[in-house]
């Protein structure tokens, strides 16, 4: 039970609450963002502040956005971090992260240790503002940053690998053992940096389209596209834009997930 106190805070476990204690990780992750005073950084879920304080150290200032009442006071009363922060205490899955660019601030660096029953949901609507970020690292479930890097052929591979490498370069870059947090997760965790593509990268005409194509393949991954994507499309249109029917939606490169998806824009619209 006293794994659930940390620095005098019971963990909320409906707030995905897991502390970073292990500073060695810590120092590892502060590397990784590379804070430098000009950033216009964001952490989620700041949590006690485990991350927060030695970026806070190099950086001079970044907003912080906190679900949990009772952290986001105590960040804005503590008398060293409380200054140099911009505290939104409220949910980041509903946070316009576009409203912290202004016109003399740079390009948003987002990270966090995100709470992983929110992650994935999260993470889609993080990728609505790749336009306004210059990367981001987060702290995930190792089994997540696995699907997020996977490629054609691997069992990992499904809608959040092709997603994620529509709209961002992807790689791990730290693993985490479940004793570097307090209360310790069931799982392993891993770092992930994520570098969003220029706009003229990701090319599908409707990210909308390109993720229901993804959501029809990969539901019944086993099927052959004749018949997982069969509901969007005829297996001739399917021929007729390159696709052999006869494949699973694991073999499908990136490239050939935005064809379907234009194609469906195109002519279904
Ligand atoms: C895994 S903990 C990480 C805490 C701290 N950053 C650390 O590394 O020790 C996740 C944090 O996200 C917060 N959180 C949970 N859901 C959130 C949401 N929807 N929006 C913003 N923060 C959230 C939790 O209250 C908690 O502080």
């Amino acid at each position: 039970m006293t794994d659930k106190v940390h620095l005098g805070h019971r963990a909320r476990k409906r707030f995905g609450q897991n502390f970073l204690c292990d500073e060695m990780i810590i120092d590892k992750i502060v590397t990784a963002i590379d804070p430098k005073p000009e950033d216009n950084l964001v952490e989620i879920g700041p949590g006690l502040g485990a991350i927060t304080e030695p970026v806070s150290e190099l950086s001079g200032h970044l907003t912080v956005v906190e679900l949990d009442k009772d952290l986001a006071q105590r960040l804005t009363e503590h008398p060293f971090l409380g200054p140099k922060l911009t505290v939104h205490q409220g949910d980041a899955m509903k946070f316009d992260f576009s409203s912290l660019i202004k016109a003399d601030r740079n390009k948003l660096k987002v990270f966090g240790n995100l709470p992983y029953n929110i992650s994935t949901p999260l993470l889609f609507h993080l990728f609505e503002f790749a336009d306004n970020i210059e990367h981001m690292h987060f702290m995930l479930q190792k089994e997540v940053v696995k699907r997020m890097v996977a490629g054609p052929g691997s069992k990992t591979f499904g809608r959040l690998s092709v997603m994620t490498q529509y709209y961002c370069n992807a790689m791990p870059v730290i693993e985490v053992p479940p004793e570097c947090f307090k209360p310790a997760p069931k799982v392993d965790s891993a770092v992930i940096r994520l570098i969003p593509k220029k706009p003229e990268q990701r090319t599908a005409k409707s990210t909308k389209i390109l993720n229901t194509v993804c959501l029809e393949a990969f539901n019944q991954r086993r099927k052959t596209l004749r018949n997982s994507l069969a509901n969007l499309l005829t297996a001739d249109e399917l021929t007729s834009i390159g696709i052999d029917i006869t494949l699973r939606a694991e073999s499908l490169s990136l490239q050939q997930f935005i064809d379907i998806a234009n194609w469906i824009y195109d002519n279904k619209q």
